[in-house]
C-alpha cells in the first residue's frame, strides 16, 4: 500500500468528515478503499442513517446536548450532519443556531471536544498569512470572523465565542446549500475583558486583556491582506465584535475589500425585510413612520444607517430620513447636549431635553416603531409597550436581543399590552400566542434569513465588493415571499420550514442585483435562478466538491 493509498483508504477515510459514509460505504466501496472489517456488515441510505441520528436527538435530555451530538457528528461524517439539519430546518436551526448556540459559548471551555476552524492569537502577528495556509483546503469563499468582543447579548466572552463563526457558516449550508468544504470559521482570539471566564482553569483562550483600538486595527489589517493572498477572492464576514470595533472595521475595509458585518448589515436587512411586511399590512409607508432604537451600538446604527437608505430610495432626503429616527442608549436618549457620543451616533441626535426613561421618550416622540437592540432582557416595560399603543393603532415592536432571555420583551407581553394590535418581531423564534381566542404568529427578526442568501449569492456571482444597496434588495427579496394569507395571520417573514426555497429565492435576487450592476465577475447565465441551483450544495454521499 502507498502512502497516497493509506491517506484516502481505511481509517483515514472513515475519520475524513468530508469523505466519510460510514454505514453507508457499499461493499464495492468497502473492498476497493480498504475498509472491509472497520463497519459492521449492514449498508445502509443516507435516510436510514439519518433516522438512527433522530433517533439519539430524541433521547437526548435538552438541546445543548444536542447541539454537542450534532457538533461532534459534523466531525465524523459532514453529510449525515448536513442531511440531519436539512430534513427539518425549523426544528435544527435553533439548535445548531440561536439560541441553543449561546448555552454553547457560555459553556464552550467545559463542552470543548476538538477544535473546528482556525484560532489565530494576537501573538502571530506577523504570521497570520503562513497559519492560514495551515488550513488544508485552498478554495476557502468565506470566512466568518469574530474577536468574541460581544457574542450575541452575552457580553465579551473572547474565544467562548468560537461557536458563533462556526454555527454562522453552517448556517450558509444549512439554509442555502452553499457547499461546506469552501467556508472557514475562525476566531482572533485578542484577550478579553471578562476576568471571570480568565480565571476559569477550563478557558481555553489567552488569559489577557485585550489591546487598544490602533493595535486591534493592525492585527486585522494583517489579517484581511493574509486571507486575501492565501485565499484569493476569499469574502471576510465579520460577526459579533464589540460594537465600536465593528463599526470602524468595516468603515475600514468595505470600499477595499469583499467584506461585511453581518450584525451591522444583515441585521438591517431583516428588519427592513420585517418592517416592509408589517408596513404592508398596515398599508403604510416607511418614510411616513417615526422610528425609535433602545440600544446605539453595531446593530442599533446599522439599522438606522439602512433605513435612511431605504428612505432615500422612497424619494426623502438624507436629513428628513434621519429626523425621522430617534436613538436611546444606556445613558438614555440621544440628544445634541450628549457629550459621550460616537460619531455615528451625533448623526442622529436630536434636539430634545435630555431624558433616561425610555418611556418617557416613548411619550415624547411618539415611534410608530420600536426596535430593541440593547442587550437588555425586559427593557420593554408594560409602560413602554403601552404608550408606544398610545400613539399608533398598530404598533410595530421589535425585540431583536439575543438570546431568549436578553429580548426586551416577549410577544406574549407586547401582544397582551396592546390588546393583540401589535405587529411583534423577536430575535428568537417564541411560540404562538393566543388571546382572545385568536392566534397571533410572532416574526423571528433574525439576521439568518439574510446572511445565507447573501452568501449563495456571492458564491455564485463572485463579486469584488457587495454594498448596503444589495442588503436592501436582499430585505425585498425577504418580504416579498411573505404571500397575503400569512400577512394576514401577522406573519412578517417567510416560514422556516422553506428556508432553503425562501434563501434561494433572496440569492436569486441579489445575484440578479449584482450582475445588473455589473459587479459579478463571471457570464451572466440566461436563467440565474437554474444557474445557481445547479451549483448548490446537496446533503448526499459524493457531494462534496473536493
Ligand atoms: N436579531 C438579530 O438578528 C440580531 C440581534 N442582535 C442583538 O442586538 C443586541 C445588540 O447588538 P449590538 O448592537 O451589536 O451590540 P452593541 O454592544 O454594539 O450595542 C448595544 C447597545 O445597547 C445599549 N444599551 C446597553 N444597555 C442599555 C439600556 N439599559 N438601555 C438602552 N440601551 C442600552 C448600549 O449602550 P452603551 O454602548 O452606551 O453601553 C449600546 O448602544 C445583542 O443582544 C444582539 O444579540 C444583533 C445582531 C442581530
Ligand atoms: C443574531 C446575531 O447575529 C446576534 O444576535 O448577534
Ligand atoms: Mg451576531
Amino acid at each position: 500500500m502507498t502512502m497516497a493509498d493509506a491517506m484516502t483508504s481505511g481509517p483515514v477515510l472513515l475519520n475524513d468528515p468530508l469523505r466519510n459514509k460510514g454505514t453507508a460505504f457499499t461493499t464495492e466501496e468497502r473492498r476497493d478503499s480498504r475498509l472491509e472489517g472497520l463497519l459492521p456488515a449492514a449498508v445502509e441510505t443516507l435516510g436510514r442513517q439519518v433516522e438512527r441520528v433522530l433517533g439519539h436527538l430524541e433521547a437526548k435530555p435538552n438541546d445543548l446536548e444536542r447541539y454537542i451530538y450534532l457538533q461532534n457528528l459534523c466531525d465524523i461524517n459532514e453529510t449525515l450532519f448536513y442531511a440531519t439539519v436539512m430534513s427539518d430546518p425549523a426544528r435544527f436551526v435553533p439548535i445548531v443556531y440561536d439560541p441553543t448556540i449561546a448555552d454553547a459559548c457560555l459553556q464552550y471551555g467545559h463542552i470543548f471536544r476538538r477544535p473546528r476552524g482556525m484560532y489565530l492569537t494576537r501573538h502571530m502577528k506577523g504570521r497570520f498569512a503562513a497559519i492560514l495556509g495551515n488550513w488544508p483546503i485552498r478554495d476557502v469563499r468565506f470566512i466568518c470572523i469574530s474577536s468574541g468582543g460581544r457574542i450575541l447579548g452575552l457580553g465579551d466572552i473572547g474565544v467562548n465565542g468560537a461557536p458563533i463563526p462556526i454555527g454562522k457558516l453552517q448556517l450558509y449550508t444549512a439554509c442555502a446549500a452553499v457547499p461546506p468544504d469552501c467556508l472557514l470559521p475562525i476566531h482572533l482570539d485578542i484577550g478579553t475583558t471578562n476576568a471571570t471566564l480568565r480565571a476559569d482553569p477550563l478557558y481555553p483562550g489567552l488569559r489577557e486583556e485585550p489591546p487598544t483600538p490602533d493595535e486591534v486595527d493592525a492585527l486585522v489589517d494583517e489579517f484581511v491582506a493574509a486571507a486575501n493572498s492565501v485565499f484569493p477572492g476569499v469574502c471576510i464576514h465579520f460577526e459579533d465584535w464589540k460594537g465600536s470595533d465593528a463599526i470602524r472595521l468595516l468603515a475600514r475595509y468595505k470600499d477595499e475589500h469583499l467584506v461585511y458585518n453581518d450584525d451591522i448589515q444583515g441585521t438591517a436587512s431583516v428588519t427592513i425585510a420585517g418592517l416592509t411586511t408589517a408596513l404592508q399590512i398596515k398599508g403604510e409607508k416607511l418614510v411616513d413612520q417615526r422610528i425609535l432604537f433602545a440600544g446605539a451600538g453595531s446593530a442599533g446604527i446599522g439599522i438606522a444607517d439602512m433605513i435612511v437608505e431605504a428612505m432615500i430610495d422612497e424619494g426623502l432626503g438624507k436629513d428628513d430620513a434621519r429626523a425621522r429616527i430617534s436613538l436611546f442608549d444606556v445613558n438614555g436618549l440621544i440628544e445634541q447636549g450628549r457629550k459621550d457620543l460616537n460619531p455615528s451616533q451625533q448623526a442622529y441626535a436630536r434636539d430634545l431635553k435630555p431624558t433616561k426613561s425610555l418611556a418617557d421618550s416613548v411619550e415624547l416622540l411618539k415611534p410608530t416603531i420600536l426596535i430593541g437592540v440593547s442587550t437588555v432582557g425586559g427593557l420593554f416595560t408594560e409602560e413602554v409597550v403601552r404608550n408606544m399603543a398610545k400613539h399608533a393603532d398598530r404598533p410595530i415592536i421589535f425585540a431583536l436581543s439575543n438570546p431568549t432571555d436578553k429580548a426586551e420583551c416577549t410577544p406574549e407581553q407586547a401582544y397582551g399590552w396592546t390588546d393583540g394590535k401589535a405587529l411583534v418581531a423577536t430575535g428568537v423564534q417564541f411560540p404562538d400566542v393566543e388571546i382572545g381566542g385568536k392566534t397571533f404568529h410572532p416574526g423571528q427578526a433574525n439576521n439568518f434569513y439574510v446572511f445565507p442568501a447573501v452568501g449563495l449569492a456571492v458564491y455564485a456571482t463572485r463579486p469584488e465588493r457587495i454594498d448596503d444597496k444589495l442588503f436592501i434588495q436582499a430585505a425585498r427579496g425577504s418580504a416579498d415571499q411573505v404571500g397575503r394569507s400569512d400577512r394576514d395571520k401577522g406573519m412578517l417573514f417567510p416560514r422556516q420550514e422553506n428556508i432553503l426555497e425562501t434563501e434561494l429565492t433572496t440569492a436569486t435576487r441579489i445575484a440578479e442585483y449584482l450582475f445588473d450592476q455589473g459587479r459579478a465577475t463571471v457570464e451572466r447565465p440566461p436563467d440565474v435562478r437554474a444557474w445557481i441551483e445547479g451549483m448548490i450544495y446537496k446533503p448526499a454521499y459524493g457531494a462534496s466538491r473536493t
